[in-house]
């Protein structure tokens, strides 16, 4: 049976991190952008991935962010995965060593093929919705149609997602994984159990129709 993962993107207390794994969370994400209501001192991040279990990654997100910002977060943090979610160049991205994911938002024009062979060093390719002005985490999704079925890379749908609508884009998208943050949360920044217990139950249930 194909599985798709979950990404709980947004995590800022431990017990929303205890919870997410509860639910089933394959990846946390920890984000490193200060104009977010979701970002993380990194010791107040490394003080939460201390008490995660093994076999959950933990993924650092960052916008824009100084190189040297990156690897200060790097030096206290143990993250799996690095995730761009800015205009980072391909070579900035792949400078710190690490598997990265790099989002790419999808303004009205973008190539997706184009940005997949740009990033041929990332280990994911994720897709999100342009909103000007707002990086990411805008609670709004982007025309699933213009997502490819038939990537043979891992290709990760982001944006608007939520318990109700996890299954039709899984169905309509058939993405490796999907990333959340806005729609599995009670306030911004404070993940609602309930809701990602929802999602991922969702997500088992579209995987199931899907076999
Ligand atoms: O979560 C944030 O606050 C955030 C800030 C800046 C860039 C990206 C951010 N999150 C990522 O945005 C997408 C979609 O989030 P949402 O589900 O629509 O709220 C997701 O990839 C998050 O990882």
């Amino acid at each position: 049976m194909s599985r798709t993962r979950v990404k709980i993107c947004g995590i800022t207390r431990a017990e929303d991190a205890a919870a997410a794994i509860r639910a089933g969370a394959d990846a946390l994400g920890f984000v490193f952008y200060a104009k977010s209501p979701r970002s993380v001192s990194a010791a107040h991040a490394a003080d939460i991935m201390a008490g995660l279990p093994v076999f959950v990654s933990k993924v650092g997100l960052f916008v824009n962010a100084d190189a040297e910002e990156v690897r200060q977060v790097l030096a206290v943090c143990e993250l799996d995965l690095l995730q761009f979610h800015g205009d980072e160049t391909p070579a900035y991205c792949a400078s710190f060593a690490k598997p990265y994911m790099k989002a790419i938002r999808m303004r009205d024009g973008v190539d997706v093929a184009e940005a997949m062979q740009a990033y041929a060093s990332a280990s994911a390719i994720l897709l999100d919705s342009y909103k000007p002005g707002v990086p990411g985490g805008t609670g709004e999704s982007f025309d699933w149609v213009r997502f490819p079925t038939n990537s043979e890379r891992p290709l990760v749908l982001a944006g608007g997602l939520r318990p109700d609508n996890a299954g039709a884009a899984i169905a309509s998208c058939k993405p490796y994984a999907l990333d959340v943050s806005g729609g599995v949360e009670s306030a911004p920044g404070i993940k609602c159990a309930h809701a990602m217990t929802r999602f991922i139950e969702a997500v088992s249930q579209a995987d199931r129709r899907e076999d």
